[in-house]
């Protein structure tokens, strides 16, 4: 390596016409003593001139090219950008009018006051009490989010049919790997052909006989709190769970999987449903991966993310197809069962054309109940429990409400439900307070006029449900839990876009009712076997990530009545 390095140097201090011999090359003294020298004739001499001027040409050529490339690639690059940069441009100073009073850091926007170390509720309700308006910008990071925090704005936009952004970088993007077009991401024709097709699996004819194992359930989980409680003298953590409990309702009520998964410490189904969450929250973190599906697939976590989901897939495809089987064994079978499951409604169902849905839509439907449905109830569920604990005498106006409808029957049953008034305020109070879902958002596909701004096609709107929940105008001292809100004499004046954890307008929650009828259920079990206590030493607080959630989980005692 040194003496190829010292070559040159001895080259430049010969003569130009000079060269050296090739056995003079493999003496090891060529540096210190210069090989003899040969004279060139005239021949050689041309040929060299002839090829300096190739060169020449050649290089000229090259440095052409390249010139013509880069002035493409720059001329491309400023074509594409400036529009880009202008849109934004003009965007940030259409939207100036809905600036937040809450100042955004320089670079991480709003991002900065949503942290795992700051109480959702604590920042909402310090940011409603200064944002009065019916619109506000939220800045992530240097992207502003035009967003509703007024019933009145959140209803002009829960109303249009615009659609999901589910475009690179967009936030329904994230789910397209797991639930594909499903219900809550497809839009158009097909949303709506769909919605129409799955309405009927949520009529109270279905929902009926699902009580049955909404108790069942409760019983297994009810039973798994006695063994704890007996076993050791610590608070439980609640929010796994619940997690299991209610998974193990949506597989059986979509899929009729009965695989005791409550009972299994690691059942491959739940550990693919939390890997998934947690990757997807993760895939967010990292903006390359959230920006391009190819690069987060090809990292350490896109590559766990997809063997979860093909898991989940396959599960599915499974029961899909033995179902299929049977139905074309024996079409009769569904006229003799005591309950149909969702996944029966969704193979049967047909358009007006006689056309149904395809394996894979079915799929995608199923996949969405279970993402849907599950991970919000919980989220519900293990409110609920803390407020219970956190508020005594709420809780026993809950127990004489259950016991006075249920007498000494254990079961809650169907015609129960509507009975269990308090305990329904107390819910809804609950998802005020905490709602799962913080915003959802649409993509313009047309202009909007918004409070004297038109804003134009192609931008991202969302709602800010959360925020609309902490309106001291509408919910005052909304920090305080009080179930009288929903009193009816307390909601006839009140805007119907004012409670939004399900959504409002056509794009709402197809499941509520399935959730709610689920959240009475298992509440009225819980405290009619035990009387729920609060761990205070835990600390507790709600921080966004998919969905909110509680950090550190919660913590109580259950002493059996
Ligand atoms: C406490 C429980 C629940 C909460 C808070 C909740 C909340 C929501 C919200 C806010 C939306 C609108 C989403 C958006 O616009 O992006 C939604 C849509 C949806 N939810 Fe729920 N949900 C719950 C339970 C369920 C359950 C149990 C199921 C199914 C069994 C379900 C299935 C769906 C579906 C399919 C959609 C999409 C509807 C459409 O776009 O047509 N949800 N939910």
């Amino acid at each position: 390596m040194i003496s190829l390095l010292k070559t040159p140097t001895v080259a430049v201090k010969r003569p130009i016409e000079e060269t050296v011999s090739p056995s003079d090359l493999s003496k090891s003294d060529h540096v210190n003593a210069p090989p003899p020298l040969r004279r060139r004739n005239s021949m050689e001499d041309d040929t060299m001139a002839a090829k300096a001027a190739h060169f020449e040409v050649m290089y000229l050529a090259m440095a052409g090219l390249i010139e013509i490339v880069l002035a493409l690639v720059v001329g491309y690059g400023l074509w594409n950008v400036v529009p880009v940069l202008w849109r934004y441009y003009t965007f940030c100073q259409l939207i100036k009018p809905f600036k937040s009073s809450y100042k955004p850091h320089w670079f991480w926007g709003h991002l900065r006051y949503f942290t795992d170390t700051t109480s959702l509720s604590d920042t909402f309700a310090t940011m409603m009490e200064k944002d009065t308006m019916k619109m506000s910008v939220n800045w992530i990071a240097f992207i502003p989010n035009l967003q509703a925090i007024h019933p009145d704005t959140a209803a002009i936009i829960l109303k249009l049919s615009e659609p999901k952004p589910k475009g690179r970088g967009q936030p329904y993007s994230l789910f397209l790997p797991f639930i594909g077009e499903g219900l809550v991401v497809s839009s158009g024709q097909k949303w709506e052909r769909n919605r129409k097709l799955l309405t009927p699996a949520f009529h109270f004819d279905v929902l009926r006989p699902y009580v049955n194992i909404y108790n069942d359930v409760a019983d297994t989980l009810l039973d798994k709190f006695a063994k704890q409680m007996s076993e050791s003298p610590n608070s439980i953590e609640i929010t796994d769970h619940i997690n299991k409990a209610t998974l193990d309702v949506i597989l059986r009520c979509s899929l009729s999987y009965e695989g005791n998964i409550q009972e299994q410490e690691n059942h491959p189904y739940i550990e693919a449903i939390h890997e998934i969450t947690r990757l997807t929250i993760e895939r967010v973190r990292i903006p390359w991966h959230f920006l391009s599906w190819e690069l987060f697939k090809r990292s350490a976590n896109g590559r766990n993310y997809l063997k979860h989901v093909n898991y989940i897939h396959g599960f599915a495809d499974e029961i899909i197809e033995k179902r299929r089987k049977a139905l074309a064994d024996d079409p009769s079978i569904l006229q003799r069962k005591r309950k149909l499951d969702f996944l029966d409604i969704l193979m049967t169902a047909k358009d007006e054309q006689g056309a149904g849905l395809t394996d894979m839509e079915i799929r995608d439907e199923v996949d969405t109940f279970m993402f849907g449905g599950h991970d919000t109830t919980k989220a519900a569920l293990s409110w609920a429990i803390y407020n219970l604990g956190k508020y005594p005498e709420e809780q026993d106006k809950l127990f004489h409400e259950v016991c006075e409808v249920t007498g000494v029957r254990k079961n809650i049953e169907w015609e129960d439900l509507g009975k269990l008034q308090k305990m329904t305020m107390f819910l809804k109070e609950n998802l005020r307070m905490y709602p799962p879902g913080l915003t959802t958002s649409r993509l313009l596909t047309k202009p909007l006029d918004i409070e004297g701004v038109t804003i134009p096609v192609g931008s991202l709107i969302s709602v800010n449900m959360m925020a609309i929940h902490y309106r001291p105008d509408i919910f005052p001292n909304p920090t305080e839990f009080r179930p009288d809100r929903f009193l009816p004499e307390n909601t006839e004046n009140r805007h119907p876009y004012a409670f939004l954890p399900f959504s409002a307008g056509p794009r709402n929650c197809i499941g509520q009712n399935f959730s709610m009828n689920e959240q009475r259920v298992f509440l009225s079990r819980l405290l009619k076997r035990f009387k729920v206590v609060l761990d205070e030493d835990h600390e507790v607080y709600p921080i966004p990530t998919l969905i909110s959630r509680p950090k550190n989980g919660i913590k109580v005692w259950f002493e059996e009545r």
